[in-house]
Order: C-alpha cells, then sequence, then structure tokens
C-alpha cells in the first residue's frame, strides 16, 4: 500500500503533529506515474517541519481521463440529497440524531452501477450566535427557527411580512462543530472523493458571519498546533480524521494522497505552501483533457499521515492574508481553496484500475459594506476585490439557477469563479455553506445571503468519476466482451449451439485473448499493454461478428418458423372445412377428436364417431 496504515481511531491514534519529523518521501508506486516534468522540492515551515512537494507543471493534466456514466467494482450509486424533511434541524438543547441515518445511506449501494444522473448541490444554512459587541448593544435577534430545514426572518420594519427560507439542513446558534460534521453531509463528500469523485465544500456570507470559524474554528486555533480532538476545531480538521478512517476502512486498496493550499489576493493566485520571497502569483489556464481550469506550478505535497495534513493546513493558516476591520477582528481579506487529491488503485477481477478523487475545503472572503467596516486604503481595495468576485461568483449562481436560461455563464471573470466552475456546474459534488448572522444590524446582508444560498439549491451538476485513460480503456473492453461473450452464450443457448465454456471462458476458434493477474497488469510494459488492449480489441471484434452470425441464423429460424407456422394454419383450416362437410353429411363420419379429459385415454386419438358410424352401417 502505498499510504502508510493509518492511525486514527480515537483511541488509538498516534498524533505527532508538533513535532519536527520530515514527511516521507513519495513512495516509490507513485514516482513511477508522474510526469517526468515533475521536480521535488522541500519547503520547510516555519514551525521548522519539512514539506516535501511535487511541482508539477499541470498537475490536473497529469490525471487522466473522465469515464462517463461507467462502473466498477466497488464504485458507490449517486443518492440524492436527502429532502428537507427528512433532514430536522439542530435544535437549541442539541437534539438531531435522526439526521445520521438519512445522510448514511449515501454509502450503501458500493457495487451498483455509476450513474451520471444529475445531483443538486446541497446547500446547508450555519447561523453563528450573537456576539459579545451586538449583546452589550442589545441587538434584536430577528430569526426563528420553525424546523424541518426552515429559518423564518422577521420583517425590519413594523407591518413587513416574515420570510420563510428552507434548505437541507439549519444548523442553529447551539450547534457544535461536531453537529457540522455530521449532519452537513460533508462525510458523503469525503466517501466520494475516496470513490473517484471531484467534491467541494465552500463556505459563503458576509464577513464576520462564522466561515472561517465553521472551516477551521475559531482564529489561531490551528496555528497553535491544538489537538486534532480540540472542541473547536472545525470541518476541515474533522474531516481530515474522517478521511484517513475512511482509508482504514478499505484495506484491499492503495491510496496516495496530495495536498495543495492556495488564496486568490486581489485577484491573484498565491500559492499558500510556497509563497517564497516575491510572492509571485500563479497562472490559472484551461485543461483540454480535463476541461477544467486549474492552477500551473502549484506546490502539492504527498501526505501519507494524518499528520502530513495538519501540517498543511497550519502551514497555509499561517501564510494566508488577513486583516482586520470593525466588523471582524480576524477578517480573511482572501478566498483560500485547500485540495486534497485522493488516488484509489483497487484490483477487482484481472483490471487494476485508478480512480482520481478530491476534496476542496473553499472559504470564500466575506462580502462587505466597506462603510459599515470603514475600510480605507489596503483593506478598501481587499474589499472591493473581494466584493467584485463574489458579485461574479453570485452572477453565475444566478445563472445557473435558472433552469431556463441556457446562456453564458461568466466564469471567466474572475479567478475564484473560473477554479469554482467544476463545482458548480460541472462534475463535481458540491456542499454550499451558508454562514449568516442572526442579528438586525446584518438583516439585509443575512436576507441576501439566504437569497444566494436559495438559488445555489437548484443548481444540478452531474457527477462523473475521474479514472486513467488506460484502466478506463482496459475496463470498458474487459466490460464490453463480458456483455458480448454473456450475448453469445444466450444467443448460442436459444439456437441450440454447443458450447464449451471452460470455467474461464468459451472455447473459441480465433480468440485467445491472456488472462492477465491484477499484479502482473499493473507492472506489463507499454508495449505489453497496448498488444493486450489490442487483443481485447480483436476478441471484441471477433465476438461481434460471431454474434451477427448468430443473430442472422436466429432470423432465418424465425422466418422459417414463421413460414411453417402459417402452412400449420393453411392446413388446420382445410381441416376444418374437411371436418365441417363431414358433420354435414349423414354417412362420412365426423372429425376425429380426443378422449375426455380425466379419462385413463386423455390424449389419445379416438374417433368417437367411428364406432357410431359402424353401428349405422351396421344397421344399414
Ligand atoms: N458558531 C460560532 N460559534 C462561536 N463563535 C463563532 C461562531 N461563528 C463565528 N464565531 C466567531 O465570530 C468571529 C468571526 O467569525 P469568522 O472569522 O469565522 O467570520 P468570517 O465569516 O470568516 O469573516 P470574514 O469573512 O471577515 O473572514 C470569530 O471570532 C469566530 O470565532
Amino acid at each position: 500500500m502505498a499510504l502508510r496504515s493509518p492511525q486514527v481511531s480515537s483511541s488509538s491514534m498516534v498524533y505527532h503533529h508538533r513535532q519536527n519529523t520530515p514527511m516521507r518521501a513519495p513512495p516509490t508506486a507513485l514516482m513511477r506515474n508522474l510526469s517526468k516534468s515533475a521536480e521535488t522540492l522541500v519547503a520547510t515551515t516555519r514551525c521548522g517541519k519539512e514539506l516535501k512537494a511535487r511541482k508539477v507543471r499541470s498537475t490536473e493534466q497529469a490525471e487522466g481521463s473522465l469515464v462517463k456514466g461507467s462502473s466498477s467494482g466497488g464504485l458507490p450509486m449517486l443518492v440524492k440529497w436527502e429532502d428537507n424533511d427528512s433532514l430536522k434541524s439542530r435544535s437549541r438543547n442539541g437534539s438531531g440524531s435522526s439526521r445520521a441515518a438519512s445522510l448514511d445511506r449515501s454509502t450503501q449501494g458500493s457495487n451498483s452501477a455509476l450513474s451520471s444522473e444529475e445531483d443538486n448541490i446541497n446547500v446547508v444554512v450555519r447561523v453563528r450566535p450573537v456576539n459579545d459587541k451586538e449583546r452589550s448593544i442589545r441587538e434584536q435577534n430577528m430569526l426563528e427557527f420553525p424546523g424541518k430545514g426552515q429559518i423564518v426572518c422577521q420583517g425590519s420594519a413594523p407591518g413587513q411580512k416574515p420570510k420563510v427560507f428552507s434548505y437541507n439542513v439549519v444548523f442553529e446558534p447551539a450547534a457544535t462543530q461536531e453537529d457540522v460534521l455530521e449532519y452537513s453531509g460533508i462525510k458523503r463528500l469525503l466517501e466520494m472523493a475516496v470513490q473517484g469523485f471531484s467534491c467541494t465544500a465552500f463556505c459563503y456570507g458576509q464577513t464576520g458571519s462564522g466561515k472561517t470559524h465553521t472551516l477551521t474554528g475559531p482564529p489561531g486555533l490551528v496555528e497553535s498546533g491544538a489537538s486534532p480532538f480540540a472542541a473547536d476545531h472545525g470541518l476541515v480538521v474533522r474531516s481530515f480524521v474522517y478521511l484517513f478512517q475512511l482509508l482504514r476502512d478499505h484495506p484491499d486498496c492503495h491510496f496516495v494522497l496530495k495536498a495543495s493550499f492556495l488564496e486568490i489576493y486581489n485577484e491573484k493566485v498565491m500559492d499558500l505552501l510556497n509563497p517564497g520571497t516575491s510572492r509571485k502569483p500563479l497562472q490559472v489556464r484551461w485543461s483540454k483533457d480535463s476541461r477544467s481550469f486549474y492552477v500551473e506550478n502549484l506546490f502539492t505535497v504527498d501526505c501519507e499521515q494524518l499528520d502530513d495534513l495538519f501540517a498543511v493546513l497550519e502551514e497555509g493558516m499561517r501564510n494566508r492574508s488577513v486583516g482586520s476591520h470593525s466588523m471582524n477582528a480576524h477578517s480573511s481579506r482572501s478566498h483560500t481553496v485547500l485540495s486534497v487529491r485522493v488516488r484509489r488503485d483497487e484490483s477487482s477481477r484481472d483490471v487494476r484500475c485508478s480512480t482520481h478523487g478530491k476534496i476542496n475545503f473553499v472559504d470564500l472572503a466575506g462580502s462587505e459594506m466597506t462603510k459599515r467596516t470603514n475600510s480605507t486604503g489596503k483593506t478598501l481595495e481587499e474589499a472591493n476585490n473581494i466584493n467584485r468576485s463574489l458579485m461574479v461568483l453570485g452572477y453565475c449562481i444566478a445563472q445557473l439557477s435558472d433552469g431556463r436560461k441556457k446562456g453564458h455563464i461568466p466564469y471567466r471573470d474572475s479567478k475564484l469563479t473560473k477554479l469554482l466552475a467544476d463545482s458548480l456546474a460541472g462534475n463535481g459534488v458540491t456542499l454550499m455553506i451558508a454562514c449568516i448572522s442572526p442579528t438586525k444590524s446584518n438583516f439585509s446582508e443575512t436576507l441576501n445571503t439566504l437569497r444566494y444560498a436559495a438559488r445555489a439549491k437548484k443548481i444540478k451538476t452531474k457527477p462523473i468519476v475521474k479514472m486513467d485513460a488506460r484502466d478506463a480503456l482496459i475496463l470498458s473492453l474487459q466490460r464490453e466482451v463480458q456483455a458480448l461473450q454473456a450475448e453469445n452464450m444466450h444467443l448460442r443457448t436459444a439456437l441450440h449451439v454447443q458450447v464449451d465454456y471452460d470455467g474461464e471462458g468459451y472455447s473459441r476458434r480465433n480468440r485467445g485473448t491472456p488472462q492477465v493477474s491484477a499484479n502482473k497488469l499493473y507492472t506489463l510494459p507499454q508495449t505489453e499493454l497496448v498488444e493486450l488492449v489490442q487483443l481485447h480489441m480483436e476478441e471484441n471484434t471477433a465476438l461481434r461478428q460471431e454474434n451477427t452470425e448468430l443473430f442472422v441464423v436466429r432470423d432465418q429460424l424465425l422466418r422459417e418458423q414463421e413460414l411453417l407456422s402459417r402452412e400449420n394454419e393453411r392446413l388446420l383450416k382445410k381441416l376444418e372445412d374437411v371436418n365441417s362437410v363431414c358433420t354435414r353429411s349423414p354417412i362420412i363420419p365426423a372429425r376425429p377428436a380426443y378422449s375426455d379429459v380425466g379419462s385413463n385415454d386423455a390424449n389419445i386419438w379416438t374417433n368417437r364417431t367411428s364406432s357410431t358410424n359402424s353401428v349405422i352401417s351396421s344397421n344399414s
């Protein structure tokens, strides 16, 4: 197994987060599969930890091709998000246990065909508690939670009607970080990332509404190197722990994890794991192969242990741009994207197949009313850039959610939307966590966020599994061969053609594709792989030809059968005519008949009238 067996059960987990142990070099199995242009770089974090990373010219392009609507052993059937009614919102007293079961269903059906059905973006809302400042000025609470994923916003002016919104789940102010892990649906995303899907969880909302708190906890917690089991840790650390649990549950698979962490600051993409002295921005490019945007030359860290993922998070959190304004002392001044790529190598039958899943955690900078945040100078410039990119995001969401409009979606108008394009309307699985504040002074921003979130709920994506082109080809050819063999067998049986089945396959004249074991397939040189693919293609063609011939024979037989039955009908009709003539004649005996049902001579031809006839003749 490329990945070292993780030790993550809450009781047995060993956590070395603050130790200065260097990360392990990438396993040799991985080295072979990386592009030759990749170079290994070593960076040292501020706490002295080595981040050994591979800088690949095009991380996305090296990832192989897409397989739509196909299945491989172990891929999950896509399950629709639960409807609103089945997911109760978290109550103030902390009850909410019934939701776990309904979300967990998504992991079932692991042998079913992978559907390419559309999937709605899952939208949950988290309401932060009233803070000390708001409490000190006795700010009014504007929100009510009637349950069933609903939020009621009281009218801000007298006589104004309350507005009701509904979502998949609503986390009330009393909800804990653990509740968000359990009931937001993030576990499903992680499970799907392990299965090969591209998944994204992003937090959206106004400044100070709790986005960073939801993802990484209170300010400074991650950087302080707190235990991974600290109650305040956000979704990211909790997801890392859950991810390693999932990997441990698949001992038959090889996993390779790679992580990257970037921020979009003033419309420039910066590498948070390799900030360098000059903070040179990275380019966002379009990949023709994967048909998505990617960041060129992004630092990617091989993560063999849970500890490695924590180091990546900690380093990125130290390097991200944070500022202060009147609404948030630790305000994110950039959008950040933390990505963990999960490569899974699995052997099923004779095929070794690799899937490339991904989980992105996106912490968006909050929208700001610059008047309220009293922004000036640098903070004002940051706020303008943040608001501009969020406006483009909002426009894309509005366009995508309107099923009637099929027009242009302006992804290219900002770096943020370029990088989120695939999550919003592409081939990914997406969770949006809309963060809001409950107080009256934030009312209009809260309404805006709730409207955004309601729109996002209507967006559909079409999740697909990413596989290596070679694996995808061999897998699909083998499936086709199997389907054709089954058809062949069926046709031969129907036509009573002799079939010699030897346990491995049917005895065939020209077919002799070698059965290569899973391990051997992996070690085969390129030339032999090409030969194997060619053999499969030849076998395919031969089976197709034979099946076509069998179909022709079957059609001929069907035609003959039809002719025969017509002839039968004609003869029967003739017999009827003869019989009717006979019954009309007093001297000719009537047609033969079956003997009475139930008599001992059932189904034996008798001629009831023949005895009568003999009587008649004797009488005459
Ligand atoms: N659910 C919560 N429980 C307790 N404290 C919270 C909660 N949500 C937010 N806070 C606190 O409120 C403050 C602001 O939250 P946070 O920095 O996460 O907001 P933000 O939406 O990320 O803001 P910005 O967009 O400006 O970065 C922080 O001190 C945070 O710890």
